[in-house]
């Protein structure tokens, strides 16, 4: 198949002149991958020609060490994959993104490190030496480390001094860490008992229960008195989901211009309501109200006291603690929308909070859901319908890594955390047709827009 490694080699050479052609007419460098990352065009990084050859580059470059690489190396390396999580968790939990940060451009010395997280320097140089081998974290000399452009993102944006002397609010100016220290705490440590559980199902109901042995689920879990900085990460961590995707998806997948002045949006499950700020810069003439658990109201409000008290004081936000069970308080408003929510719950809950809003929705209300489409490696007839970029020959259909890595991460931590699931499009279509919602659109973006109307 020597024509398949060609093939490849040539996507990433015809991509590569694309992608540095549209940096020089944007008149911009390219980062390098030793910098600390700093976005210099923020607007250039969402660009859809920019996206498309990065996302031919990376998944043919995935797919080339799969087709060269011997068998027995690929799964060496796949299996012992946990060693990822385990040493981000490390150097998140230590500080080092930050003692690196205050050190500058020449690095520091393993000794060093050792001396400011009080670990010892051995564990350190290899935990280090792991990382830098996988491009996070650069090793100038031997042990002497300094950030690169991807370590440098791990950073908690607050200087050690600060994070010390409120460990609580550790995270509480990173969104992005937060996320990613999630995969290395809870994930992680279910992920243990993902055999077990997929292979005895009523042993309990999420390999999260088994890891912490509880029976409750992880919204209340995370109400212990233990767990007070997990919800404080969780909810900073949400934020970061606002921030990864381009605010168009939201705003045209609303498409407010198409309601009248006063009309009601309601962000169900909205945790402290990005995407609403968001819509409300948008569509100003809009009321909104942002729904999420009573536990999660003061966070709300002092998002909103931060970012646009007007809109609270003036009643065009209103917060409301509701617990989606239960019935919906506002009727007939013109859209209920929910942005990872549904990709929580497994059907039968997916069902009733889908349910709760039809029996709250007027005729013309619509619902709205912004969620992954899990999507096959393989070609899928039921898309053809839908304008999805095709992928050249012979990358994997759903674009493998580059198109599909982040989902199916996401799916499988559903499926620990929630027993939870991304779904396909025919699982979405089934789902709203239960609860007595027709899909009627699908718009398409690195996250999806699902459209209802009612039955
Ligand atoms: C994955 S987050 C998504 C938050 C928000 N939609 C976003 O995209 O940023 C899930 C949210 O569901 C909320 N939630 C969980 N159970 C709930 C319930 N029974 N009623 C209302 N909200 C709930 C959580 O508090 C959390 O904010």
């Amino acid at each position: 198949m020597a024509e398949a490694l060609k093939a490849l080699v040539n996507i990433i050479s015809t991509e590569t002149s694309t992608l540095l052609s549209l940096y020089a007419t944007n008149h911009t460098e390219f980062p390098s991958l030793e910098e600390p990352w700093a976005a210099k065009s923020p607007e250039l990084e969402f660009d859809p020609a920019l996206v498309r050859a990065r996302q031919l580059i990376v998944a043919a470059a995935a797919q080339l060490i799969a087709t060269v690489q011997p068998p027995t190396d690929f799964l060496q390396d796949a299996a012992p994959s946990m060693m990822k999580p385990a040493t981000l968790g490390v150097i998140i939990d230590v500080n080092i993104p930050e003692i690196l940060q205050e050190a500058g451009p020449q690095g520091l010395h393993v000794r060093e490190i050792s001396v400011a997280t009080g670990v010892e320097e051995s564990y350190l140089a290899r935990v280090l030496r792991y990382l830098a081998t996988r491009h996070i974290f650069r090793e100038i000399t031997p042990d002497v480390f300094t950030h690169n452009r991807n370590s440098s993102l791990l950073s908690k944006g607050k200087s050690v001094e600060e994070i010390k002397a409120d460990p609580l609010a550790r995270f509480d100016n990173s969104p992005f860490t937060s996320f990613i220290h999630m995969a290395t705490d809870v994930l992680l440590t279910s992920s243990v008992h993902f055999t077990s559980y997929l292979q005895n199902p009523e042993e309990a109901s999420t390999p999260f229960n088994i890891a912490y042995n509880t029976e409750k689920k992880l919204w209340d879990w995370f109400e212990e008195p233990q767990n007070e900085w997990r919800l404080r990460r969780f909810t900073v961590g949400m934020k970061a989901n606002g921030e990864m995707f381009p605010p168009n998806i939201f705003i045209n997948g609303i498409d407010g211009n198409t309601l009248k002045s006063g009309d009601v949006v309601v962000d169900v499950g909205g945790s402290v309501g990005t995407v609403t700020l968001t819509l409300k810069k948008a569509f100003p003439n809009l009321r909104y109200v942002v729904q999420d658990l009573e536990k999660l109201m003061p966070s709300a409000k002092e998002y909103w006291i931060q970012n646009d008290l007007k809109a609270l004081e003036s009643g065009q936000v209103t917060l409301q603690g509701h617990n989606f069970f239960d019935a919906q308080p506002i009727k007939n408003a013109a859209v209920y929308f929910l942005r990872l929510i549904t990709h929580d719950w497994e059907d039968k809950d997916a069902r009733k909070i889908l349910s709760n809003l039809r029996a709250a929705a007027g005729p013309s209300s619509r619902l709205i859901i912004f969620e992954s489409l899990a999507r096959h490696t393989c070609e899928e007839p039921s898309l053809h319908d839908y304008p999805l970029p095709k992928a050249p020959y012979p990358l994997l259909a759903n674009f493998g890594i580059a198109g599909e890595g982040n989902n199916t991460s996401l799916d499988l931590g559903m499926l620990l955390l929630f027993n939870g699931k991304e779904r396909t499009l025919d699982d979405f279509k089934k789902l709203g047709q239960e609860a007595g919602w027709k899909l009627e659109t699908v718009k398409l973006g690195m996250i999806f827009t699902f459209i209802f109307s009612p039955i």
